[in-house]
């Protein structure tokens, strides 16, 4: 997952865009980028690392401009270079850079129509880039020195038109203004907010309302699947619905993991769904066991609280903090590389021994992915002298590969892939293992919006709602992306991959 946000203001951006990221940091622990523009000229600052570690004050003064877009990266694509951190440019036509949150599941397709038709060259291995110059021929194309909304629409319709996958998107055009739009299924999330100054509107778009209200804007709406949204620099807004037939299929695994519980989703609140789900869970609990002898119930931190907390107080079990997480260590399922993640667990988490010693303990997690989380946990419990370790997971079992912006390529690293509910409580070594059941899921997130017409619950059912996902672009993804073959593919390379990048401002 990534964050993308742009901001079109009366007064310089930097500082807010910059804001904006470190509320969306959560999202994209891997690289951050900001790029403003001020008399047609781009200023752009983009590397590896997190928000407050990539800009520096020099950056920020340097980032001059009353719009800009940002970007916090997570990858799904390609390598982790900081040449693939965003937001990407492209010089023509007018200058355009882009911000990109999702995965394409045709560009390998894409890239080389690009090369060969659109005579157009890539220069990583990036689909963001791809998708970039997708939509710069298609704005080329239609041939004005001078665009007005009509052929900004006219492009985003064309790379509906030749994107497949997912992709939330905001792309700046120099001079003229910014544009967000959502692929056909609305399977990425991005909103709009409006801000109300003495100078006039103030607009940002971004991947979670929480980056709006932080930043003191009004949540207009969400983007609606397939349309567009373009501001002009001096605040005009316009909206159109660019693709044929969109229908709204929101990834259910932002509620679950990825999105901040203080987020407004399409319309559904992610704090409610993640106290639902505990309810559901509970139920689960007492359906198949109803005279359990669980003590008390305890969250994994950070993301499992809200749902193990309303656990609990269904169960009428006690609900007690036994881990407490360094804040000082980011997210570990996001992070690059299963040694690291591993490491991570340990050093991020430690048990308070007075809350297992003797007792049976039901821990509770949002997900259980490649399994390395609860793996350590439940050892971490047993060693603090817990009586009965029990595991909860308030989604169902993770089975399948995703394929629309969550880095998880490879079947075989899902715990869950091929094996039953009790093989996975074997392995993670719990003495009992309850998932929560997927319909169950689903009624958790179904809230008051009828626009939403289905989840996208790949990884749970295998289902992939774009139609073009065959095992054979699954198998490249796995033999691709798997996290043996990207090391593999890394040993040797310097850091950086060895991809050249174009200016960037680097000091
Ligand atoms: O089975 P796994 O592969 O370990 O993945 C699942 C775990 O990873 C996530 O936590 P993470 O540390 O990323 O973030 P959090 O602090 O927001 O819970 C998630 O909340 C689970 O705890
Ligand atoms: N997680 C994402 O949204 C990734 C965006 C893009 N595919 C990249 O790898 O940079
Ligand atoms: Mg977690």
């Amino acid at each position: 997952m990534c964050g993308i946000v742009g901001i079109v203001s009366t007064q310089y951006v930097n500082q807010a865009l910059y804001d904006a990221l470190t509320v969306l940091q959560h999202r994209g622990q891997d690289a951050a980028g900001i790029v403003t523009f001020q008399d047609d000229r781009f200023y752009l600052r983009k590397d590896n690392g997190l928000v407050r570690d990539v800009f520096r004050t020099s950056h920020m003064r340097r980032l001059v401009g009353n719009v800009g877009i940002g970007h916090v990266r997570y990858p799904t694509a390609g390598s982790s270079s900081s040449a693939e951190a965003q937001p990407f440019y492209v010089n023509s036509p007018y200058g355009i850079t882009l911000a990109h949150n999702g995965n394409l599941t045709n560009a390998d397709d894409l890239s080389r129509d690009l090369f060969r038709t659109d005579l157009r060259h890539i220069n990583t291995n990036s689909d963001s880039e791809v998708l970039l110059n997708v939509f710069a021929h298609e704005l080329q194309k239609l041939g004005k020195l001078d665009p007005s909304k009509d052929e900004i629409f006219a492009a985003v319709r064309a790379v509906h038109q030749r994107c497949r996958g997912a992709y939330a998107v905001i792309a700046m055009i120099t001079g003229y203004g910014i544009v967000g739009f959502r692929d056909p299924n609305g399977i990425r999330p991005a909103c709009y907010g409006v801000r109300e100054t003495a100078e006039g509107k103030e607009y940002m778009i971004a991947s979670e309302s929480v980056a709006l209200s932080a930043a003191g804007f009004k949540l207009v709406r969400d983007i609606a699947p397939g349309e567009a949204v373009y501001i002009e620099t001096d605040g005009t807004l316009y909206t159109q619905q660019c693709a044929e037939a969109p229908s709204l299929n929101p990834c259910i695994f932002e509620h679950v993991y990825f999105a901040r519980p203080d987020s407004i989703m399409d319309q559904v609140s992610v704090y409610k769904a993640r106290l639902r789900m505990g309810e559901t869970l509970a139920d689960k609990v007492l359906r198949e066991r109803p005279d359990h002898d669980i003590d008390v119930v305890v969250p994994i931190p950070d993301t499992s609280r809200t749902s193990a907390l309303q656990m609990a107080h269904r169960l009428g079990v006690k609900f007690r903090e036994g881990f407490i997480k360094n804040r000082y260590i980011g997210r570990t399922f996001i992070m690059p590389g299963q040694k690291m993640r591993k490491k991570s667990v340990r050093q991020k988490l430690n048990p308070i021994d007075l809350e297992f010693r003797g007792k049976n303990v039901m821990l509770v997690d949002d997900s259980i992915v490649r399994g390395t989380t609860c793996h350590e946990i439940i050892q971490m419990a047993r060693d603090a002298g817990a009586r009965k370790v029990y595991f909860a997971s308030a989604a169902p079992p993770v089975r399948f590969p995703n394929v629309y912006g969550i880095d998880m390529p490879s079947p075989g690293e899902l715990i869950a892939h091929d094996r039953t509910v009790e093989e996975i409580q074997t392995l993670i070594g719990a003495d009992w293992l309850v998932y929560q059941d997927l319909e169950d899921l689903i009624s958790c997130v179904n809230d008051v919006n009828p626009d939403i017409e289905g989840w996208e619950c790949s990884v749970f059912n295998g289902k992939y709602i774009t139609g073009d996902v065959d095992d054979a672009y699954l198998a490249r993804l796995d033999a691709q992306r798997r996290d043996e073959a990207r090391e593999a593919a890394q040993a040797g390379l310097p850091e950086d991959n060895g991809i050249i990048d174009l200016h960037n401002d680097e000091d």
